[in-house]
């Protein structure tokens, strides 16, 4: 099996400055569902990493009855809406790119979304993260037949959940655990965790080498799921977003620890402004 780096040279299509003559219809619309009770943070930390990664337009879809805060005074040019209000037709034809599964809970309301989701959207993109896999993998799910281009972001042991095996088998060959998921799901898959792996559908298969320890603490994978959605609703082609959003990720962790902000109490939430900062220095530096 030949493996490459995720190598930040050969991803051009991120480090391309923005045309002058452009408005926010030219960097897409995402929607992201997920943040039960207790888990809105979860939700926020995707939807702020979207928008500063450069979406046009962030929809913030909350799997409850109503939305627990109409606003996010941190940032507000997210727009707060039910998740049940997202998938009606008026949003959901609008919407290019979607998140789906942070902080989702597993209750009956949130299976009852995601199955609308799958059944709904209708050639787009969707990244399906956190509870959403731990939906599939308990449900046994099958997703062989969605018009959609999926994209699961399993950390190890929800891939475990998935391949209805254990973590150490996932970690001892990583490689061969993220080519079954990619066949089983007939998907893009990102195993996370260290030396993260993109699979295509063909099985190509790159390896991250960057990063650090101080992404090991809650919510950094929200703001990757958040990122790699992003970059695909910036029409950024599938073969760039995803290692582009992990190669991201990882930078802004490396930027945050050479300056003292890491890796020992790294937050998720100071990702998403390292990443920005990273992007806008290669475009226009
Ligand atoms: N602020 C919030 O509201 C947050 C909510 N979260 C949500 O909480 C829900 C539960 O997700 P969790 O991931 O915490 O719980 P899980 O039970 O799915 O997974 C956590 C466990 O997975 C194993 N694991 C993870 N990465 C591993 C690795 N690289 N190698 C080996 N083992 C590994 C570890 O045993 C770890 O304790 C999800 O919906 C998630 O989105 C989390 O994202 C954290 C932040
Ligand atoms: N030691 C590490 N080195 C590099 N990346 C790491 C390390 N630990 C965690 N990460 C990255 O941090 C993220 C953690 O995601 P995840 O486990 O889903 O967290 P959460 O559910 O809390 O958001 C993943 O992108 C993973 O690859």
């Amino acid at each position: 099996m030949i493996t490459n780096d995720i190598e930040i040279r050969n991803l051009t299509e991120l480090l391309k400055k923005r045309n002058l003559n452009t408005h926010k219809g030219d960097y897409g619309t995402i929607g992201i569902i997920g943040g039960s009770n207790g888990m809105e943070g979860s939700l926020l930390l995707a939807a702020r990493a979207a928008i500063k990664i450069g979406a046009g337009k962030v929809l913030v879809g909350f799997t409850q009855n109503t939305t627990p805060f109409n606003i996010d005074f941190m940032q507000p040019e997210l727009m707060l809406r039910t998740a049940y209000n997202l998938l009606k037709v008026d949003d959901i034809t609008r919407i290019h790119t979607w998140v789906i599964g942070c902080g989702m809970g597993k209750n009956h309301q949130s299976i009852n979304i995601l199955n609308k989701a799958i059944n709904k959207i209708n050639n787009q993109f969707i990244v399906l993260d956190a509870d959403a896999l731990n939906i599939i993998a308990q449900n046994n799910l099958n997703l062989q037949e969605s018009t959609n281009t999926l994209i699961i972001t399993p950390h190890p042991k929800e891939a475990a959940r998935l391949l209805k095996c254990t973590t150490l088998e996932i970690q001892s060959n990583r490689i061969q655990a993220a080519i079954e998921l990619t066949k089983k799901y007939n998907s893009w898959t990102i195993l996370k965790g260290y030396r993260t792996i993109v699979c295509s559908p063909e099985n190509k298969i790159l390896v991250s080498k960057n990063g650090n320890p101080g992404l090991a603490s809650a919510g950094t994978g929200d703001v990757l799921a958040g990122m790699i959605g992003s970059l695909l609703t910036q029409s950024i082609s599938i073969e760039q977003a995803l290692p582009g959003a992990v190669w991201l990720h990882g930078a802004a962790a490396e930027y945050l620890a050479n300056n003292n902000n890491g890796p020992i109490g790294m937050t998720a939430s100071e990702l998403p402004e390292a990443a920005r900062k990273i992007r806008n220095q290669l475009c226009y530096n």
